[in-house]
């Protein structure tokens, strides 16, 4: 069994180079942006007032200055600026050539059309041109578009952005047992959960999940439904992994002509993941313990749909505290369900007394997944342990 570390860097060299599209920046939000992006102007385009006030010369401050116009945002004052005078000045407005400084107008004293500084000060309340960035510089491609990213692309004057397209991900859930949410299920029926649970991971890594209806435990149904799903960037399997009579995955995607890339992983849970490509398409086999195929969805299978559109895997392990005792891990990197509290000075972790990877509702329960390495001694409570955060 390779180490989950290997099997990732093989997932990840399942991924092309991704296709490309332009969109509007009103569609642009979470899109990974595929092009840089280049300022078409500088930005403030003048030195901009910061306060509303008056503009007017640092070293006549002291004086009683003579108000000779205004300047308001989109109506600058083109006249000129005489000696011992001042413009009525408002935020994000020119200021005008000659002046240094736009003083706050609760500092000011007015009479009629003479001002005088109530309330000296040295700030200059003036944005200078180019304070925020200037034509030509450049936003770098590989990064997934926030709002920051919008409004400042929009700020730059550029309307359209080259993004990834979405990778479109088959995803396949098979057993005899499985009926979709809201049948009411026969004896020996359960309801299928993994199908939906995975395509919610999809859609939160950009993906497009597309659900094929739930197969059989048979091989002519397993080769209708991966027919179904050659059309899609990417195809996932749940379930039918092991080694049972009835998990017929391996044997089916082989006959279809599958390169493996690896099958069983040193992972707790996740064990039977499989890797490779069918007709050039990316695969990935999670396994069918509702917990199992999520934990891969989020290790394995976000980290590839996010390479396929060019964008960098950031996993960071965050570091806790153990709230318990653990016992000498086994021969696989496990990743446990836990909760997380605050501590006097890192997080305490609390791992879940059951690590069945059945049970649902300890996942949705748990704000992380405590990471031990394959054969990781025992530790004590206290000691100082790492987690993957669990998206809230
Ligand atoms: N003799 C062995 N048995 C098993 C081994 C092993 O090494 N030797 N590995 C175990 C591990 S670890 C896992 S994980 C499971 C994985 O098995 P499969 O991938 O073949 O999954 P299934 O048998 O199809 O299903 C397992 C379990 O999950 C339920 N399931 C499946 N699909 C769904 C779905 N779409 N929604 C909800 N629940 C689903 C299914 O009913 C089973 O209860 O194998 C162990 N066995
Ligand atoms: O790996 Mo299985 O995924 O332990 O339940």
């Amino acid at each position: 069994m390779i180490s989950v570390d290997d099997a990732l860097s093989r997932v990840l060299a399942l991924a092309d180079t991704p296709g490309t599209e332009i969109v509007k920046l009103s569609e642009a939000a979470g899109r990974a942006l595929a092009a840089p992006v280049t300022a078409r102007l500088t930005q403030p385009p003048f030195d901009a007032a910061a306060m509303d006030g008056y503009a007017l010369r640092s070293e006549e401050s002291a004086g009683t200055l003579r108000v000779i116009g205004q300047s308001a945002a989109g109506h600058p004052w083109n006249g000129d600026t005489p000696p011992m005078t001042a413009v009525r000045i408002f935020t994000g407005a020119p200021v005008p050539a000659g002046y240094d400084r736009v003083v706050m107008q609760e500092n000011i004293q007015r009479s009629g059309n003479e001002i005088t500084i109530t309330e000296p000060s040295n700030a200059a309340h003036i944005r200078p041109r180019g304070n925020d960035f200037s034509e030509g510089d450049q936003l770098p491609a590989g990064r997934c578009l926030t709002a920051a990213d919008i409004g400042l692309i929009a700020a730059m004057n550029v309307p359209e952005v080259t993004v990834a397209k979405r990778p479109r991900v088959a995803i396949l859930a098979g057993g005899d047992e499985l009926v979709p949410p809201g049948h009411t299920p026969q004896e020996g029926q359960i309801i299928s959960s993994n199908d939906l649970a995975i395509a919610a991971q999809v859609t939160q890594a950009g993906g497009i999940p597309v659900i094929l209806p739930i197969a059989r435990d048979t091989e002519s149904s397993l080769r209708s439904s991966f027919a179904s799903a050659m059309s899609c960037d990417l195809i996932v399997t749940i379930g039918g992994a092991s080694v049972g009579d009835h998990d017929l995955i391996a044997k089916v995607a082989a006959e279809l002509g599958m390169q493996r890339s690896f099958y069983k992983i040193a992972m707790r849970p996740g064990k039977p993941l499989m890797a490779g490509k069918l007709s050039g398409t990316p695969m990935l086999g999670l396994p069918g313990n509702p917990v199992s195929a999520m934990v891969c969805g989020m290790i394995f299978m976000q980290p590839l749909i996010r390479a396929m559109q060019g964008l960098t895997n950031l996993t960071h392990l965050a570091k806790a505290r153990l709230a318990a005792t653990l016992p000498p891990e086994g021969p696989r990197q496990h990743y446990l369900r836990a909760t997380l509290t605050d501590g006097p000075d890192l997080p305490i972790i609390q791992p879940f007394d059951s690590q069945d990877s059945a049970r649902l509702s300890l996942m949705a329960q748990a704000d992380a997944l405590l990471v031990r390495p394959a054969d990781a001694p025992a530790q004590d409570s206290g000691t100082i342990v790492e987690y993957l955060p669990l998206p809230r």
